[in-house]
């Protein structure tokens, strides 16, 4: 079983703050929360300090992925395994563990580039989170939501997560036809507790800038979902994806394009895992119903 508990954090980088400010606060309804950089935007969505750090920069691409792991002793097993697989582990100083609000954290790029960032001890804000919409965010055990992370490199990676991060297999979904030519090419599914799935790796050109396919953050209710779709609308983003119900984690959920050709799923009713009985399964449709991408602008990672 792995050490890894769930998705910790997400930084990232954008040429455009304030609109991330427009699409995460006023539109998801995230509340604005502060840290370490004064331009920087710090989301809050339960009791740590931030969940989603948006800094400025001069591209728009994910600065690091946060997993978080119990306490010093898995970081310290974390650690060791990354070292044996031949990856060289950074162990980050005090100063720039808090900068990242974590007692200790350790850093490694993971086989497609993506920079992986492996803490325990957050930092936490004991305010109460008071979300401009009254929202209210699904964390706690199941972590912040999920990452999808666009690959060139799928194997690699994806044997990377499982073998030496411990990531267990959630299942999968063929791209493209059954009876295309050569080797099926899939997206994987990865969760580390009772969410669904944590992590996926979506087959693609580059891992490069904006490094990123989406990130899902969840709601407890669908009409959050729903208005949060409302408000997006009026505020002028493009929706890559309508509403629609998922086959592998049941949720309900649309999906926004964010400044840097990447998207926001943002959803309700994930279903709940339950290890005793669950195998790893292949869906062969994304959807019950929705999920029209049809209106969709293309995302920056698969071109
Ligand atoms: C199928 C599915 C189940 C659960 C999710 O949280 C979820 O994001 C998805 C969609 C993954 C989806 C896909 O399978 C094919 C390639 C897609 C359409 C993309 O290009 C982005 C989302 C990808
Ligand atoms: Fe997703």
């Amino acid at each position: 079983m792995t050490d890894i508990r769930g998705l910790g954090y997400l930084r990232i980088q954008t040429k455009d703050v304030p609109r991330w400010r427009e699409l995460v606060v006023d539109g998801l309804g995230m509340a604005e929360g502060s840290g370490p950089e004064p331009d920087g935007l710090y989301l809050r969505v339960d009791e740590r300090r931030s969940r989603l750090i948006v800094l400025p920069g001069d591209t728009d691409k994910a600065l690091a992925v946060g997993w978080e792991v119990r306490d010093q002793f898995a970081l310290q097993r974390v650690r060791e395994q990354v070292e044996k697989s031949g990856v060289t582990v950074d162990v980050l100083s005090e100063e720039e563990s808090r900068y990242r609000d974590a007692e200790q954290v350790i850093a490694f790029d993971d086989p497609s580039g993506t920079r992986v960032e492996v803490f325990f001890g957050p930092v936490l804000d004991h305010s109460p989170v008071v979300t401009p919409h009254g929202g209210r965010f699904v964390t706690g055990a199941q972590g912040l939501g999920h990452v999808v992370l666009p690959t060139p490199a799928f194997e690699e990676a994806y044997t990377f997560y499982t073998e030496v991060l411990g990531f267990l297999p959630r299942g999968a979904i063929r791209l493209g036809p059954a009876d295309a030519p050569g080797p099926a090419r899939r997206v994987r599914f990865m969760g580390v507790n009772q969410r669904h799935h944590s992590l996926a790796l979506c087959p693609a050109p580059h891992s490069g800038e904006p490094g990123m396919v989406h990130l899902m953050t969840e709601v407890d209710t669908l009409d959050a979902v729903g208005q949060a779709l409302d408000r997006l609308g009026k505020l002028g983003f493009s929706i890559s994806s309508t509403l629609g119900r998922h086959t592998n984690d049941r949720m309900v959920s649309f999906y926004v394009r964010a400044p840097g050709g990447w998207d926001l799923e943002f959803g309700t009713e994930g279903m709940l895992v339950d290890e005793t009985h669950y195998t790893a399964e292949e869906i062969t449709a994304d959807s019950y119903w929705g999920h029209d991408w049809s209106g969709s602008e293309p995302l920056a990672a698969f071109s």
